[in-house]
């Protein structure tokens, strides 16, 4: 007797393997993080995410045109906020003339076609390092809800194509469609952070914009009344499709790779774009084994996002982007 089926026949050479090929991952799934810090001429490695770097504006330029010939379409901003800026209510969010508002210019200037999304959220601006307003050890909603409706009014007043909220505050979405549009930013969409876990992935992108919550009384000491619980899984298509309805034009689901089965759940239950944010921490544990010789990192860096996109991201946020479009050029 034969095998009915031999299932290796189609695994017998790379030609017959990459033409059954169900996934296949370009530059174009690919956004680039970015991390922006004050100054002129500083490129500054992240301590806990080797190989990645903070950039000044000057600096920043070549970067994003570098992105640009890889084939990379899109940015993701973060800024590294000056201790002297920072307060509760994240008043520094909307300066005309801020470092992130600055940034988009630079990157629209330098590379017009450039698709810049930028982070909302006000854990770089507070001095608690929360993503809303503190009051009585609790982070109030409504108020950091208005708060950032207003950040997001001033990207887009500094040429931000998409805003990015990652704060996770109930209702946000909805209040920042209805102040863009009344405001004429109907073309300015929004990526929601829709489906975002308090995961302990974070820690690094902590480190690169000294952003984690501050360990003092009444400060709360995690993010877990807003962010989204680890053992959750219906409540992130609940999260998910409420912030559709509230005019998202993006979702997302963050992290990647611990999250692939709500991935998969939004990708199948939404009609609109899933990105996935592959993060700091996931970069960082990829580098450390790879300097201990234990993983083979190229290898390992193209199956994650192969099996992001195949759980069903239409696109990755990833510290990879730049390495990986270089990989597969
Ligand atoms: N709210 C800000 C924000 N936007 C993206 C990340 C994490 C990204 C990463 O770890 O790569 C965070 C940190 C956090 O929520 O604490
Ligand atoms: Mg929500």
């Amino acid at each position: 007797m034969f095998p009915l089926q031999r299932n290796r026949r189609l695994r017998t050479n790379e030609a017959l393997r990459s033409l059954v090929r169900e996934t296949i991952v370009t530059p174009n799934d690919f956004q680039a993080p970015l991390f922006i810090v004050e100054g002129e001429n500083k490129k500054e490695e992240i301590a806990s995410m080797p190989g990645y770097f903070r950039y000044s504006l000057d600096l920043l330029k070549a970067e994003v045109k570098e992105l640009w010939s890889l084939g990379i379409k899109s940015v993701l901003l973060f800024v590294k906020v000056e201790e002297n800026l920072k307060d509760n209510k994240g008043s520094e969010a909307v300066n005309a003339e801020g470092l992130m508002q600055r940034a988009i210019k630079t990157v629209k200037d330098t590379v017009p076609e450039m698709i810049v999304m930028t982070d909302v959220a006000l854990d770089p601006y507070s001095i608690y390092g929360h993503d809303g307003i503190i009051e009585n050890g609790k982070v109030l909603n409504d108020e950091s809800v208005e708060a950032l409706a207003k950040m997001a009014l001033s990207h887009a007043q500094a040429g931000a194509d998409f805003v990015a909220p990652s704060d996770m505050m109930d209702g946000r979405i909805l209040a920042m469609r209805q102040l863009l549009e009344s405001e004429g930013f109907i073309n300015t969409g929004i990526m929601s952070y829709s489906a975002k876990y308090a995961s302990a992935f974070y820690g690094p992108f902590r480190d690169a914009l000294d952003s984690a919550p501050v360990d003092a009384q009444d400060i709360p000491k995690d993010k877990k009344t807003y962010q989204m619980d680890p053992a959750n899984r219906e409540e992130a298509i609940k999260e998910t499709l409420m912030d559709i309805e509230e005019g998202a034009d993006i979702v997302m689901v963050k992290p990647g790779l611990c999250y692939l089965d709500i991935v998969r759940d939004i990708k199948n239950a939404v009609d609109v774009p899933v990105a996935v944010y592959q993060v700091s921490g996931e970069y960082a544990m990829i580098k450390a084994a790879a300097e201990k010789g234990w993983l083979d990192h190229d290898a390992v860096v193209l199956e994650q996002l192969t099996a992001i996109k195949r759980a069903g991201a239409d696109f990755v946020s990833t510290y990879f982007a730049k390495y990986a479009a270089k990989l597969l050029s």
